[in-house]
């Protein structure tokens, strides 16, 4: 196993582990989240869910104990992404994100907008998507390698004052050498070692090899929602974790 360094902001989450919860009702939710433990856990809401049942879903989450990160990657004029934000902060969110393609002004009125609170978001900026490879990447415009497009989007969220950034894990090494240790990275695309398929994702890494990386959080969706034993994968993705920092367990 390869050493891992740990990022100083790491003892702040015992837990690696966004759970996202992509259903499309309250009550499958709710059923889901009844075996999930606030402690060993950070729960995602994501566009279909908060679709579906909007804010209440959300703040009874919160309720519960749970960290929530809004993920609905804002992508709009910068007064319409820092009012969301403010929202989102008003909520009790624990992290939100942005597309970071919104430009430095979008990120940089979402920083001011939750700067007073005295638990501001986690404002986090999506690079570009685990689903996409080159040929994907290409037909949008990207003219760089993903990787290099990553980096630049990552570079421009920290100079935005965002506190980290969605990429896949397969970028981490890269985004921990330019950007250093405290710089959030966020990764979806997250496949167990002996997944059957990997789904619409098509930058993906295991948990021990996106920990190893560099990655801050691991957001896995299907493999633990549709797992026989979610609470397991949970429990087995946080043991892997605590190896790699070198303490007993979470
Ligand atoms: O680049 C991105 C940004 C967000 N996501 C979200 O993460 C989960 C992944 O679910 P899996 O079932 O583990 O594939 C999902 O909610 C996406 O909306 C992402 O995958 N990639």
């Amino acid at each position: 196993m390869n050493p891992l360094i740990l990022p100083e902001h790491s003892s702040a989450h015992p837990t690696p582990v966004i759970v996202a919860l992509d259903f499309d009702n309250a009550e499958a939710t709710l059923q889901f989240v009844r075996q999930l433990n606030p402690e060993q856990c950070q729960v995602k809401i994501g566009k279909e869910l908060f679709t579906a049942t909007g804010r209440s879903l959300a703040e009874s989450l919160i309720h519960q104990g749970f960290k929530l990160f809004l993920d609905l990657k804002y992508h709009d004029i910068p007064n319409t992404v820092a009012s969301a934000c403010k929202v989102a902060a008003d909520m009790g969110v624990w992290m939100v994100d942005m597309h970071a393609s919104g430009g430095r002004r979008m990120m940089e009125a979402a920083v001011e907008a939750v700067a007073g609170y005295a638990h501001k978001p986690l404002l986090i900026g999506v690079t570009v998507l685990t689903s996409m490879d080159e040929a994907d990447a290409r037909e949008v415009g990207i003219v760089k390698p993903i990787a290099e497009q990553v980096v630049d989007l990552a570079t421009l969220a920290k100079s935005s004052g965002l506190d980290g950034v969605v990429c896949s894990a397969m970028e981490a090494a890269p985004l921990r050498a330019a950007l250093g240790q405290e710089f959030l990275l966020v990764t979806p695309g997250i496949r167990l070692p002996n997944a059957q398929n990997n789904d619409d994702q098509r930058r993906i890494m295991t948990p021990q090899d996106a920990l190893t990386a560099g990655s801050s959080y691991l957001v896995m969706g299907r493999p633990v929602t549709q797992a026989a034993d979610p609470v397991a994968v949970i429990r087995d993705v946080n043991a892997v974790a605590a190896q790699l920092q070198g303490t007993s367990g979470l």
